[in-house]
């Protein structure tokens, strides 16, 4: 269960290297049993913060908190070994030369019996009851990242660090370690942070999501806000393909080939965006003879041509050339739909899912579901 009292709670943090700022002004709050995933595009600065709530990084800047006392600032920072957390890495730097029980029992304190149980404990969880005599070598990578996760949770950390743990894994398997570890951190109440690079491993396995561009999170928010409400068009960007669509503000509404979209608060003249994802643009065929009337849900159609058509298992993606201004767009469609190239077609996007940004700022102006009937 979430409460208020944070458990680990990042303050303005920044971090320099050779006068490089890296993380800039960067606040952040993980409460118990949540799942926060640090995500951006590579370089961005995810590692560094895992790092300064870690202690294995002082900030330059900055404050970090757990459970309401200070690890570290500017002045001084707390070695990992003092604070309430535990780390898990991609590689899963098990000891060779140790079994499995005594891996897991490595940072545990308390009586030998004390440690024994709790490693037995741990080990039924990881479901590698009989593994303890088992060395590091003579298991599977699933089963490696396993025992790091008992080995990380031995002496009941506050927080979980996480930095791409998973990636090392084979597709096949990682699914179900995602999942059967997420359960055992809730069960746990442990807070985790999560570094990753992979929106769908975030999508899949956070409860908020916080996203990183240049040092600094540009939104956070849980998954659905953050994949149906992005900041801007990179944020947009970020989980899928996206179709954008170019207008100018005229009396505080832009016209496109789709229709016109509100956008208050932008002066006249101003260059804005319409961003839409091709999951959410509708295609029909075009008949020539038979006018095609706008909907409140879609909008205005407009016509293009098929320049290439894709198969993708369960759905089909679909490119087209516009007649107004030669742009290519992408539609995504559920099933086999696979319309020969030249193929007329007219396109329309759902009105609810398209965001409108000014171009210099990029931030989010409205919602253009408010937009009227053309
Ligand atoms: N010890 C260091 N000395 C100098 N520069 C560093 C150091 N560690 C990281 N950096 C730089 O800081 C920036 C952020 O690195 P960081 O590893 O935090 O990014 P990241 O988002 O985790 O990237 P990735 O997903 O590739 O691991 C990068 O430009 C990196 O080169």
């Amino acid at each position: 269960m979430l409460t208020a009292t944070p458990r680990l709670e990042m303050t303005q943090l920044s971090r320099d290297y050779d006068g490089v700022r890296v993380v800039s002004d960067l606040s952040l709050t993980l409460s118990p049993g949540e799942v926060t995933c640090l995500l951006g595009p590579s370089g961005c600065g995810k590692s560094t913060t895992l790092r300064m709530a870690a202690g294995v990084e002082g900030p330059s800047a900055g404050t970090v908190n757990i459970d309401g006392e200070r690890v570290a600032d500017a002045s001084f920072s707390l070695p990992p070994e003092q604070r309430s957390v535990g780390l898990m890495f991609q590689d899963f730097a098990l000891f060779p030369h140790l079994d499995v029980a005594r891996n897991v029992a490595f940072g545990l304190k308390g009586s030998r019996s004390e440690k024994a149980a709790r490693v037995t404990e741990l080990l039924d969880r990881v479901g590698l009851s009989n593994y303890g005599t088992k060395f590091p070598h003579q298991l599977s990578g699933g089963e490696q990242q396993r025992v790091a996760l008992a080995r990380a949770l031995a002496p009941r950390p506050a927080i979980m660090l996480m930095d791409e743990p998973f990636s090392g894994l084979d597709n096949r398997l990682r699914d179900g370690i995602r999942d059967r570890t997420l359960d055992i951190l809730r069960e746990e109440g442990t807070a985790v942070l999560l570094v990753t690079h992979e929106p769908d491993e975030a999508m899949r396995m956070a409860d908020k999501i916080a996203l990183m561009r240049d040092g600094r999170i540009v939104q956070i928010g849980a998954p659905y806000t953050i994949y149906a409400k992005p900041v801007d068009q990179k944020a947009a960007a970020f989980f899928s393909d996206v179709n954008v669509v170019h207008g100018v503000v005229q009396d505080r509404q832009t016209e496109t080939p789709f229709g016109l979209f509100l956008t208050p608060g932008l002066v006249d003249g101003a260059d804005v965006e319409i961003v839409f994802r091709p999951q959410h643009c509708r295609l029909d065929f075009d008949r020539k003879d038979t006018p095609v009337h706008p909907t409140v849900e879609h909008g205005v159609p407009a016509r293009g041509t098929v320049i290439r058509a894709r198969f993708m298992g369960n759905q089909s993606l679909v490119e087209l050339e516009m007649d107004h201004d030669g742009s290519l767009l992408k539609a995504v469609v559920p099933g086999v739909f696979m319309p020969p190239v030249g193929t007329p077609l007219v396109l329309s996007l759902r009105r609810d899912h398209a965001h409108v940004f000014p171009c210099a700022t990029q931030s989010r102006v409205s919602n253009p579901w408010d937009t009227p009937k053309d």
